[in-house]
This record gives C-alpha cells, structure tokens and sequence, in this order.
C-alpha cells in the first residue's frame, strides 16, 4: 500500500503535504516524496526512508509553491531503489509529475506497447512510471496549451480501457493544475477534501480522510470509482465519471488492516467496521468455544487493538494489555524482507509478564499472514508463564496472494497456504486457533454501509475482482517478487539503476 496526496492552494503547499503524508506514514514506510510546482517548474525531493527523515528543513524550503502531490511508499513492484520512490516525473506533454497507490496487473503487456507505439522510454521497473507514461501519451495531443478539462477526462478514459488492476493516482501539470483518479473498481481508496480560505476554495485528495483532518481541509467525498478530479491553478474544480461499468469494490484489507481507524473509506468508518469485526468474532468464540476458560483477552498491538476491546466485551471477559509497543518502531508486515520483520517484532512488542503468569489468555490480532508475528507472540506469553494461549484473527485464512497492492506475492509464504486450522495452530504453537469467517467479516464492513454490495477479497478467496488474473500471472509474480527472488543477486544490480532524481532550478 501506499499514501499519495495532493494539494492545490492559494499559499504554499510544502508543510500540508508534509503533514499529510506524516499521518498516511502507516501505508508506506520504504520511500517518501514530494513534488511541488512554483513558477513553471518542479521542485522535488524523494528519497528512500521514513516521511519525517526524507526531508529536512533545506529540502522544504526549496519545496516552493501553491500545487503540489506527495507519495509515502510501500513497494509491490519494481526494486525498492530510491529511483523508484516516487513522485515520477515525465517532460512530456508539459511536465507531469505522478504519484500512484496500487499494482497493476498487466504492466508487462503494456511495457512494449509504450515504448513501440509511444516512443516512451521507461528508465525503471516501476509500474507506476509505466502508468504515467501511459496517462502522458494519452494527453499528448491535447488542443491547446492550456488543456481543457475534456481533454484531461479523454486521457483518464484512455487510461482505463489500457490498464487493469488497482490505482488510485494523483497528478499535477506544470501550467495547469492537479488531477487525481481512481481505478473502475475503486479498490484502492482516494478522498477528496476542501479548505476556504479568503483568497478562495483550496483542494486536496489523500488516499485517505484523516490527511483532510491533519492538516485542516473538510471532507468532501469519496473520488467515485473510475472517476476523475480535475483542480485548474485558479483552483476550480472539474469532476467526471470516466469508467465505462463502474463499481464500488474496495480492498476489505483496508479496513482489516491497512487504514488508520480514524478514517472513512467510502461511507465507512474503520473503526465502527473493526468494532463490528470483533463482535461477531467474540460471537463466534462464544458459540464454538463455549467451553473454553479464557480469563484474559490480550490484543496485539497495535491494529487489532480496537477488534480486541469488542471481543472482550462480547465475551465478557477482562481486557489487558499484555504487550507494550515501542513508539518508534513502525509497522511490521510492510517491512521489505522476512529477515527484517522476524528481528522487529520482539524490538517493537514487549510482554507484561503478571498479565500472562498462570492464566488461559486469548490473543488477539486482526489477521495472520506469514504468521511471523504470532508465532513470536504466543512464544512470548508463554515465556511470562501463560498456561493456555489461545489465538483469534479477525480476518479469515489468507491463502492467496495480493496483487492490488500488498506485498504478498507469493502463496508458499502465507503460513495459511495449503493448511488445515490445526496445521497453523501447530506451526504458530497456540493451543487454540479460530478465525472469521469470511460472509461475518463481509457483513462487519458493510454493516456501515449498506450500499455497497460486494468487496474485493482475494486474498481469503481467490477471485480476483478484475477478472484477469490467471494463474500464469500469479507464477510470473511469485517468480519475480518472492522472499527467494527478493534475495536474487539481479536485485543487487537492479538496485545500482540511475537514481534520476530532479531537484528543479535552484538544487
Ligand atoms: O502474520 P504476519 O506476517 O506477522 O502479519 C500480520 C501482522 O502484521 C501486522 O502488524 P504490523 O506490525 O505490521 O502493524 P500494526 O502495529 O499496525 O499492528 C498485522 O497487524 C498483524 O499483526
Ligand atoms: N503499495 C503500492 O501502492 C505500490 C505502488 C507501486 N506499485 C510501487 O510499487 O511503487
Ligand atoms: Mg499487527
């Protein structure tokens, strides 16, 4: 996953965007960028590492202007080489910088396409820059230099019928202004927001609402799936529908995990869903555990924290917090290798002996992937002296891969792949392993909103909501990005490719 942002105001844009990309940090934590637009010309910085260490002061200052987009990173395709952090930028037509969350599906196909039809050369394995070159080309005939938002939604809707997968995108247009859209099926999430100030109204989209609250713009709405966004310089807002069969299917591995709980994604509160999630899991546990004695619930911090509180309610047991999380230590699953993440979770979590010394405690968390983190975690209450420990996950078995923009590539390397729930209990070592089902995690989501029909749930199911997604494609991705490939001596090399990074006229 990753946090892409966009701001097109009547003062500086360079703090908001910066503050807005530190509250969308939880999405991506490998790159972080920011592209600005001041007199003609772009201003950028990006660079691979944490929002807050990518920019320093010296870097703000020369982040001058009133339109400008950011991007935190969490790679799913590609090298992770700071080449590939984006914003990207294209000369051509204008000056485009781009900023993309989601993974394509058919990059490859496309590959040739842009360089033998469109005489674009693509200088990185991104497919993000692929995207960009895409939407590029499409605008290149554009009427007039200054381009008419007509033009701007022929260029989305070109975008569309080429591509497949899941984008949310935002761009800015040196002489022009910000646009921003979301893929048909609305997989990955994309608000949109408004600030009046006396000079007029400011916009922003973010991918998601609490980067509107950070930094002080009112939620408007959702970008629709397969719409566009377009805000000229002078700050007027142009919006088309540019799908031809649009639907609302948004990643369930949002509310899941992936968003903050202080955010709304299409109508949907996260929290209220992840509350709702552990109510019908403590149901759940009530009906097929009855005869459990749990003294305890123990989330683990920090995402299942709000799911934990409502099981324990559901059951009415005590709720305790077993393990401290160390502040400065970011998420987990979205480190890049196995290495890393096995190593980060005792630095991250410390346990609170007294609160597992001889009781039967349930532990809580809001899914189970590779099972790095509980297997670490259910070793740790048992060295504090836990008699039983049981374990729930809030999402059901994660048994394919992702190829909307999570980083897992790979069946072989989900501890769910291929194995009964006996089989992953005895590999995670817990005395007792239940998970949602999937309809009661469905329902937990639409609860909040009876509108949508229908969510994009792969991972747990295997059908993928584009339709294109066969197992050749599933074999080619395994090959390219799994642990194994990952550790491949070509990615060494890859990661030497031209770091070609602009920092505009006044570097
Ligand atoms: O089975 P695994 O491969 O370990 O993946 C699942 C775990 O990773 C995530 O935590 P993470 O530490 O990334 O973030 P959090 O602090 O938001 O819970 C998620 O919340 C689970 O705890
Ligand atoms: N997680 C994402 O949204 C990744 C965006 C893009 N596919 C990249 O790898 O950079
Ligand atoms: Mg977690």
């Amino acid at each position: 996953m990753c946090g892409i942002v966009g701001i097109v105001a009547k003062g500086p844009v360079n703090q908001d965007l910066y503050d807005a990309l530190i509250v969308l940090q939880h999405r991506g934590q490998d790159a972080a960028g920011i592209m600005t637009i001041d007199d003609g010309m772009f201003h950028l910085r990006k660079e691979n590492g944490l929002v807050r260490d990518v920019f320093r002061t010296r870097h703000m200052k020369r982040l001058t202007g009133n339109v400008g987009i950011g991007h935190c990173r969490y790679p799913t395709a590609g090298s992770s080489s700071s080449a590939e952090a984006q914003p990207f930028y294209v000369n051509s037509p204008f000056g485009i910088s781009f900023a993309h969350n989601g993974n394509l599906t058919n990059a490859h196909e496309l590959q040739d396409e842009v360089f033998r039809i469109s005489r674009r050369h693509i200088n990185t394995t991104s497919d993000s820059e692929l995207l960009l070159n895409i939407f590029a080309h499409a605008l290149q005939n554009a009427a007039s230099f200054e381009v008419h938002p007509e033009e701007i939604f022929a260029a989305v809707e070109t975008v569309h019928s080429k591509i497949r997968g899941a984008y949310a995108v935002v761009a800015a247009i040196i002489g022009n202004g910000m646009v921003a859209f979301r893929d048909p099926h609305g997989i990955r999430p994309l608000v949109l927001g408004k600030r009046q100030t006396e000079h007029g109204d400011e916009y922003m989209v973010a991918s998601e609402s609490v980067a509107l609250d950070a930094v002080g713009f009112h939620f408007v709405r959702d970008v629709a799936p397969g719409e566009a966004v377009y805000v000229n310089e002078a700050g007027e807002l142009f919006t088309k529908q540019c799908a031809s069969k649009p639907s609302c299917t948004p990643c369930i591995f949002e509310f899941v995990y992936f968003a903050r709980p202080d955010s709304f994604i299409d109508g949907i509160s996260v929290y209220a869903s992840r509350v709702n999630m552990g109510r019908k899991l403590g149901e759940k546990i009530a009906r097929e555990w009855s005869d459990l004695d749990i003294d305890v619930v123990i989330p683990i911090p920090e995402t299942s924290m709000d799911v934990a509180l409502q099981i324990a309610n559901t059951l009415e047991k005590p709720y305790r917090q077993g393990f401290v999380k160390n502040r400065y230590i970011g998420r987990t699953f979205i480190m890049p290798g196995q290495t890393q993440r096995r190593k980060s979770v005792r630095r991250k979590l410390n346990a609170i002996s007294s609160e597992f010394k001889g009781k039967n405690v349930l532990l809580v968390d809001d899914s189970i992937v590779r099972g790095t983190t509980s297997e670490q975690i259910i070793e740790m209450a048992r060295e504090s002296g836990a008699n039983k420990v049981y374990f729930a996950s809030a999402a059901p078995e994660i048994r394919f891969p992702n190829v909307y923009g999570i980083d897992m590539p790979s069946a072989n390397e989900l501890i769910a792949y291929g194995r009964e729930i006996e089989q992953i209990a005895d590999c995670i070592k817990a005395d007792g392993l239940i998970f949602q089902d999937i309809e009661d995690l469905v329902e937990a989501v639409r609860e909040e909103n009876n509108n949508l029909t229908a969510f994009e749930t792969s991972v747990f199911t295997g059908n993928y909501i584009t339709g294109d997604v066969d197992q050749a494609y599933l074999e080619s991705i395994d090959k390219a990005r799994s642990e194994k490939a990952k550790s491949a001596p070509v990615v060494q090399e890859e990661l030497s490719n031209l770091e070609m990074h602009n920092m505009g006229r006044n570097a």
